[in-house]
């Protein structure tokens, strides 16, 4: 069985509205990285969490990044969350003008088994399932190699452009309050409707793509 591995109930029922009985939650805390790339966490916790689990994992690591301050929050999204709160966030951003923002999404996979090198060019923004071996051996530092970096690891990213604005709507989680995409939040989505457009949407449906024809 395929385990989502997370402890974020938001992220579940947005991967079972996707996935549906192909995957089983599973909340298990593996450890994140202090890392500036989504990439590299996930890639980190799924190698962890696979050997913690000792069934096929994924994980998902996202975050929101705002133009205006060069990607801030990012793979801090969820300690700022947590320290200065969704609607600081909102507010600096407002204050500052800075409301273009993107999130993005990496889903990592990991099974223990070697994959077959994907001949597709990386591109930061949208990696499809790109074997993360060499390129993470390559940029290692002795944290990164805790866990085995002979795991290989595929990651799927997801990507969704949208506007930083006063929160509006009770759906989602996070700082989907604050986020309008095509004249709503995601707050104010459905979880099938915020999947069709959303980064964790985009990167489950690259992800489901490839394991089925796998
Ligand atoms: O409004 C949002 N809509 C989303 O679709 C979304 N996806 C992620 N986030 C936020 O970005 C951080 C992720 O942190 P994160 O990937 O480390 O996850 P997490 O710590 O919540 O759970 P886990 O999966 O690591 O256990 C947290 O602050 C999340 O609230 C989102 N916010």
């Amino acid at each position: 069985m395929l385990r989502y591995v997370t402890t974020n109930d938001g992220k579940v029922r947005e991967a079972e509205e996707y996935l549906g009985d192909e995957v089983a939650a599973l909340e298990y805390d593996y450890p994140e990285i202090q890392a500036d790339s989504l990439e590299r966490v996930a890639a980190h916790g799924a190698r962890d969490a696979y050997e913690h689990v000792g069934e096929p994992v994924i994980v998902d690591d996202a975050g929101l990044y705002i133009d205006g301050f060069d990607g801030f929050p990012g793979p801090y999204s969820a300690y700022v969350e947590d320290t200065l709160g969704v609607e600081r966030v909102g507010d600096l951003a407002g204050r500052e003008d800075a409301t273009r923002a993107k999130f993005r999404c990496v889903i990592a996979y990991c099974d223990g088994d070697p994959f077959e090198a994907s001949p597709e060019p990386i591109d930061t923004d949208d990696r499809r399932g790109q074997d993360l071996a060499a390129e993470d051996r390559a940029s290692a530092t002795t944290d990164d190699t805790v866990t085995g970096e002979d795991l290989p690891v595929k990651l799927f990213v997801g990507a969704v452009p949208g506007r930083i604005v006063e929160p509006r709507g009770t759906g989602g989680f996070g700082y989907d309050p604050i986020f309008e995409h095509s004249g709503r939040t995601f707050a104010e989505m459905s979880a099938d409707e915020k999947n069709a457009v959303s980064h964790r949407g985009r990167a489950l449906g690259k992800f489901a793509e490839w394991f089925v024809d796998r």
